[in-house]
């Protein structure tokens, strides 16, 4: 493995295994690791969008600070929660350095300890009764599409080995952004999300939502049907639609070019096809940060909804446990405004034996309950598997 320091206080301290409190990102062929923390960032980060406004301010204070403590470049790292109003998980490392990932995956699983209990939270039941819920409510609202999620409780027999786990997800998915996030409460959040939410680099920036989903299949036909019936599902374009259109129009004043692709192409994970529309676009203004495009997106109608607030506010009723990170953003972004956020999906959160997966699915006027279950049991499967459980 190749690497380069690209900021640091210290170079000779830089360790190369991988720490359980590192923050660690991996994108395309490479993966940058973050140790050390100089500056925790707990400010919400709601109106982030703003420079002026309270969260990027104290995200200007910490790269002062980083700077005075001798950092060229500081970046800040980290998780923004689903709901912005909520503590962020942000800190400046003391140093992050950038590797170059060995292609081809790898290696061999690690084992897992044997699991003891697991529980979904919702059920099937509730969770089915929450997308009829849902589903009505669209006949006397002005809501259009609500993702709800479930949560899964996992109690192992010993503490899970956070290192062996995000190996088993790498063996398992070679590609998609791989991220592991020390949280405050000492838990470690961990994932590999297929979705970008924002790269931005000087003036130009993409974007790549997902929604409408079809699950992957070992027989090679079976599998090539559930693609082409996914890229022929009116129900999956129509729910893909309100994410395009909605970052379309949170973006284009900000622009001086956009590009958004007329229908989303497929794009494939080792589970699951998906609904995928890559957007781009040049920034009139280079100086707007990837942190403050990603706050100004977030959360798309990929994660919470369609009109975002009414959306959140029918999650907020009918979901019964807290979302915390899942489905917010993680990701980096440079004192220079340069950086990436992907959304918190296909995620879990461990704490000593104690694993939380967490999966969502949207939801619109032609769900079937049903249907909607099966999707995000699906959407476990990453993160079960990468347990050595196969669901
Ligand atoms: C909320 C999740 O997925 C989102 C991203 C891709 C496809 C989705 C869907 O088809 O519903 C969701 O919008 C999740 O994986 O937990």
């Amino acid at each position: 493995m190749r690497s380069a320091i690209v900021r640091a206080t210290a170079p000779q301290d830089v360790q190369h295994g991988v720490q359980d409190d590192n923050f660690s990102f991996m994108s395309g062929q490479r993966e940058l690791r973050a140790r050390g923390l100089a500056q925790r960032i707990e400010t919400p980060a709601v109106g982030g969008q703003d420079a002026q406004g309270r969260f990027q301010q104290a995200i200007q204070r910490a790269f002062e600070q980083a700077r005075k403590a001798g950092q060229a470049v500081p970046m800040v790292v980290g998780a923004i929660p689903f709901d912005p109003s909520e503590a962020s998980c942000l800190y400046v490392p003391e140093q992050a350095q950038w590797h170059d990932l060995e292609p081809g995956g790898a290696g061999t699983p690690s084992p897992m300890p044997s699991l003891l209990e697991q529980r979904n939270l919702p059920d099937q039941h509730a969770f089915m009764r929450s997308v009829e819920h849902a589903v009505a409510n669209f006949g006397y609202s002005d809501v259009r599409k609500a993702v709800l999620s479930v949560q899964r409780e996992l109690v192992f027999s010993q503490a899970i080995d956070v290192n062996a786990l995000a190996h088993n997800l790498r063996v398992q998915n070679p590609s998609g952004y791989h991220f592991r996030v020390p949280m405050a409460d000492g838990a470690t959040l961990l994932g590999v999300s297929p979705e970008l939410l924002v790269r931005k680099h000087g003036a130009s920036f993409v974007s790549n939502p997902l929604a409408g989903s079809a699950k992957r299949m070992t027989d090679a036909d079976a599998d090539r049907r559930n693609a082409q019936w996914l890229s022929e599902s009116d129900k999956d374009h129509y729910e893909h639609g309100f994410v395009t259109a909605d970052i379309a129009a949170r973006v284009s004043e900000l622009c001086t070019r956009l590009d958004v692709p007329q229908r989303p192409s497929l794009i494939s994970t080792p589970t699951l096809w998906h609904l995928s529309t890559r957007i781009e676009g040049t920034l009139a203004d280079a100086s707007v940060s990837a942190l403050q495009l990603a706050c100004r997106l977030h959360p798309t109608p990929a994660v919470c909804g369609f009109p975002t607030e009414l959306a959140r506010r029918l999650i907020r009723f009918v979901e019964p446990t807290e979302r915390g990170l899942f489905t917010g953003m993680v990701g980096w972004c440079d004192a220079q405004g340069n950086g990436e956020w992907v959304v918190t999906i296909r995620c879990g959160t461990v704490a000593g034996p104690k694993v939380r997966l967490f999966a969502g699915a949207g939801i619109v006027e032609a769900s079937q309950p049903a249907a909607e279950w099966a999707e995000v049991q699906t959407k476990l499967r990453t993160m079960l598997q990468a347990c050595g459980l196969h669901a």
